[in-house]
């Protein structure tokens, strides 16, 4: 893998891909940094080598041309302070105001150019775009793991102006070395715990976890499908009703291949999607119709808890139950201390997925998980065991 500690950056200027699509509040505060923080010692290397700096990013999904609330301007300052330089900012990604400013910066200095996504070439992939973006620098690094699934100008087509000056930034790497690890080279017992609320979203990643697990954990509100799959009664609960032949079958498949398929057997039952609902554990295949399952059961977490003690190896994805609401974080976070505990006596645990990622930070306990990664999209594309096109990019 070419990664960035294979050249002195010094007197270079690097045009980096970063991926600081950072959730933002109404008052435009980032809620969190992970993506900032994960893509700093990648820039800190290139300005401690002597080299300049270029930022390129998306941010959210403007529909159509610039708009204030997409505008990567509001994420200026607190860029700044996190890397210990004041960043200058281009109001185009394109443009003359874009090639001055790159072409005046000096060595140590930095520029952020404005959303990629403001030009619908962008996600075209459109290379004529992808070439502009490339006179901004001499060498092109991507470190924009979280939107490495995507064939965008600047994810993957503008690599193909740097045949000889590209390379992979330390958080690309590091996001696929532990992936990798985690499919790979698993120490054993392998556990993988699913969960969020739809099948259909995950199908593709069970399926291919399949061949590579010891245990897998079903939680959250994709469980109801397979209880429901078995003649369960789930009340109100979440459930897919046309993945209920596909839900047998992955029980099947999981049989045939010797993989510990672990269903919840309990949920918390409530009388409605609300932190103030009134609740109670019971049999999650005996709910009342005009209730629902909105976290798993006690039960569920004791059993869950004992495997993810037992493992060597752990891969999380998607909440137990509705973990926004604190009524319903319980389950979440009694499989997020056993996790905590398996890694504390050594395990390896890999936290990937937008809402994990969340979970695992509102119960803070990101520095005490093995690695939490910044893609959702991507990282279950990776898993899945496709190509993604900002790696092909670069490899190629
Ligand atoms: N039992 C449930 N009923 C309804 N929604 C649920 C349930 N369990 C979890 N969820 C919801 O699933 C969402 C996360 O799903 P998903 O996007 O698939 O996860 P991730 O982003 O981690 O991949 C959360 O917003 C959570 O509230
Ligand atoms: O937030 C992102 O992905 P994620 O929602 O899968 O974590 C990336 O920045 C990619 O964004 P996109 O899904 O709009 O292409």
């Amino acid at each position: 893998m070419k990664t960035i500690d294979d050249l002195n950056f010094s007197g270079k200027k690097a045009l980096i891909r970063v991926d600081f699509n950072v959730p933002l509040d109404a008052d435009f505060n980032i809620t969190d940094d992970n993506r900032i923080q994960g893509a700093t010692p990648t820039i800190k290397k290139i300005l401690a080598d002597g080299g300049a700096v270029v930022l390129m990013s998306h941010l959210g999904r403007p529909k159509e041309g610039p708009t204030d609330k997409y505008s990567l301007k509001h994420i200026v300052s607190h860029l700044s302070k996190v890397l210990g330089v004041e960043v200058q900012f281009a109001n185009d990604c394109i443009g003359d105001e874009a090639r001055e400013k790159a072409a005046n910066l000096k060595p140590g200095e930095v520029l952020l150019l404005e959303n990629l996504r403001f030009y619908k070439e962008e996600e075209k992939g459109d290379v004529a775009f992808a070439e502009k973006l490339s006179k901004l620098g001499e060498v092109y690094v991507n470190d924009a793991f979280g939107t490495a699934h995507r064939a965008h100008a600047s994810t993957a087509i503008v690599a193909q102006f740097f045949p000889t000056a590209k390379y992979f930034g330390y958080l690309m790497a590091a996001e696929l070395n532990n992936a990798e690890k985690v499919l790979n080279h698993p120490n054993r017992p392998f556990t993988a715990i699913m969960g969020g609320a739809k099948v259909s979203d995950k199908i593709q990643l069970i399926e291919a976890l399949l061949d590579k697990v010891d245990n897998l954990i079903i939680g959250g509100g994709m469980a109801y499908t397979f209880v429901k799959a078995r003649g369960g009664e789930i009340g109100k609960s979440l459930v897919e009703m046309d993945k209920l032949d596909l839900a047998n079958e992955l029980v099947k498949k999981a049989e045939e291949k010797g993989v510990n398929l672990v269903l919840p057997t309990d949920a918390q039952i409530a009388d409605s999607f609300s932190n103030d609902a009134k609740t109670y554990d019971g049999p999650n295949d005996q709910i009342p119709a005009d209730l629902q399952g909105l976290d798993i059961g006690n039960e569920s977490s004791r059993h869950f808890a004992e495997i993810i003690s037992a493992s060597n190896t752990l891969l999380w994805n998607g909440p137990m139950g509705v973990f926004e609401f604190d009524t319903f974080a319980r389950g979440t976070k009694a499989v997020a201390d056993a996790i905590v505990a398996a890694t504390e006596r050594g395990a390896f645990s890999l936290i990937g997925g937008g809402d994990s990622a969340a979970a695992i930070a509102k119960f803070e306990m990101t520095e005490h998980v093995s690695y939490v990664s910044t893609g959702g999209g991507a990282l279950l594309e990776y898993m899945e065991g496709k190509e993604l096109p900002g790696v092909a990019a670069i490899n190629a």
